[in-house]
């Protein structure tokens, strides 16, 4: 679970600074922290007071968070003075996250400014020290020393200013341009195109306070998680775009009332065992890690067959050291199974990787030694050691389902996709003939089954800690998926292949 700190000012409404940045990180699956740089009195309708703490208890917050934590991302947010500015730059400087967002917050959409006009000039001198920044569009017009522009084209020409001047990626919003829709647009330095455009149709909702805030802190702690930027924004983004649906049903406030952060989880505050199968409500739990899955670049180059041979042979390498870890959590739960039939499917399942799919991997890998295991290889087997290995079955049952739904669904998409595109013979067709056999679908059911059964007879907190177990497997099947892409993006490949395997 990434770790991200959010630094910003307060809003007592819940809907923007803090509290926004808190629920936000929370519904992308983070574990939010904060440090505040100012106390707002503001509501839906507007910023009445503004009280900034002494800078040194800034510095002391700062302090106690970083000197305790290891953090994963930080957002950062309203600063308000030339004094906040210059503390959270040394506090960078110094501690070096991995990730940064900066949101260059001035002013609050329903009134009030947010950043005394002296420090805007200060603030420039943050912009190197963020990965991305995330201005609207008055805000963009500032970094760039422009009046504040009126189309879609002069915004994207001041955002490609702004990334060039201080090397930073750029977040163009087009929530400020009048019309019926809402551009954003990721711009990097060095490239005259921007890396991707959204375009969506706008929300009609007055209820938007707070929008900013949130969009930056979902893409710091999905980044976190990913490393993947642009997969990042889309999945922000269209989760936000849910807030934002969902957001008249909040009633809160008289003026732009907040979005509803949460919309994607309401269904856990429902018995899902009186609504359908456990297993419906497992599905419906990872309905944003599949959306995250659908959008990497690795499953998308898979699909198309222009995954380069090198990222799919590390990956291959990764999966077969992989598969003999979830060979033996599936002969623990052989062992542990309660009934003659789940006891057989998980000793036949565990055969079977070892026979069926580790033969993908020898024929693919043509002997090459196995390469050191990545992180999230490490971090995937023991987890599910220990959950099939020191939980109950009920939990290592679910713990173990990830992989086989996952990996049906996405080799149904993609068999279903590269069908429908011409392409045959297609590159890695024999991966995705075994996760889309029939033998390979009726064993994901079959799993799903036992889950099911294993959870009927559960008290409510095994049930809970099957739902954790189940979504940290999707979790660590998306990091998993990336790691390949971002991996090979990040440094140069250490496999030394010889063979051509497409
Ligand atoms: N009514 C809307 N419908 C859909 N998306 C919106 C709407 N209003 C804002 N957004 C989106 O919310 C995000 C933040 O919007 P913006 O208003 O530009 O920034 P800020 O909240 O910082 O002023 C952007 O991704 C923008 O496209
Ligand atoms: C404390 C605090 N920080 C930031 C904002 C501005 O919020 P933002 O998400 O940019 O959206 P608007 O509500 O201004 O559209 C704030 N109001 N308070």
């Amino acid at each position: 679970m990434p770790r991200v700190l959010s630094i910003a000012g307060t809003d007592p409404t819940g809907g923007a600074g803090q509290a926004a940045d808190l629920k936000s990180i929370a519904a992308m699956g983070g574990y939010g922290m904060n440090v505040i740089t100012a106390v707002v009195a503001q509501n839906t309708k507007g910023v009445i007071d503004i009280h900034t703490p002494p800078v040194r208890v800034l510095r002391a917050q700062l302090e106690a968070v970083s000197s305790d934590v290891t953090l994963d991302a930080v957002k950062v947010g309203m600063l308000g003075s030339v004094e906040v500015i210059e503390a959270v730059r040394d506090w960078l400087a110094e501690v070096k996250p991995p990730v940064t967002v900066l949101d260059p917050v001035m002013v609050a959409t329903a009134g009030g400014r947010l950043l005394r006009a002296e420090a805007q000039t200060a603030l420039l001198s943050l912009l190197p020290f963020a990965d991305l920044i995330t201005p609207n569009l008055p805000e963009l017009a500032v970094l760039a020393g422009a009046a504040p522009a009126g189309t879609w084209t002069e915004a994207l020409r001041q955002g490609q200013d702004v990334a060039e001047r201080f090397g930073t990626r750029v977040l163009v919003k087009g929530g400020h341009l009048p019309g019926a829709r809402t551009p954003d647009a990721l711009l990097e330095p060095g490239r005259d195109e921007p890396v991707i455009v959204f375009d969506d149709p706008r929300v009609a909702t007055s209820n938007t306070h707070g929008t900013g805030c949130s969009l930056s802190c979902a893409i710091a702690t999905v980044v976190a998680r990913t490393g993947d930027w642009v997969g990042a924004v889309s999945t922000a983004r269209s989760w936000l775009r849910g807030a934002l649906e969902h957001a008249d049903g909040l009633h809160v406030g008289r003026g732009n009332g907040p979005v509803h952060h949460f919309h994607h989880a309401q269904h856990v505050l429902v018995d899902t065992d009186s609504h359908g199968r456990f297993t419906d409500a497992l599905w419906r739990d990872c309905e944003g890690v599949r959306g995250e899955i659908d959008t990497l670049d690795f499953v998308a180059q898979l699909g198309n067959g222009t995954l380069p041979s090198e990222t799919f042979q590390w990956y291959l390498d990764q999966d077969r050291q992989y598969l003999a870890v979830y060979s033996r959590a599936l002969a623990a739960l052989a062992a542990a199974a309660p009934s003659e039939s789940a006891r057989a499917f998980f000793a036949h399942g565990a055969a079977e990787v070892v026979t069926v799919e580790s033969a993908l991997h020898r024929t693919r890998l043509h002997g090459a030694p196995p390469q050191p295991a990545s992180e999230v290889t490490k971090t995937y087997s023991d987890f599910l050691l220990a959950a099939t290995g020191s939980e109950t079955f009920a939990v290592g049952a679910a713990a173990v389902l990830p992989c086989y739904w996952l990996y049906a669904a996405v080799g149904g998409a993609l068999t279903e996709k590269a069908r429908a595109a011409g392409l045959e013979p297609h590159p890695y067709g024999d991966w995705l003939a075994t996760y889309n056999a029939p033998g390979f679908h009726l064993a994901t059911e079959r799993a799903k089954d036992i889950v099911d059964r294993a959870a009927a007879t559960a008290d409510p907190v095994t049930r809970r800690r099957m739902r954790e177990v189940f979504m940290r497997g999707c979790e660590l099947e998306l990091r998993f998926f990336a790691e390949p892409v971002r991996r090979a993006g990040a440094r140069p490949f250490a496999v030394a292949s010889t063979h051509r395997v497409c």
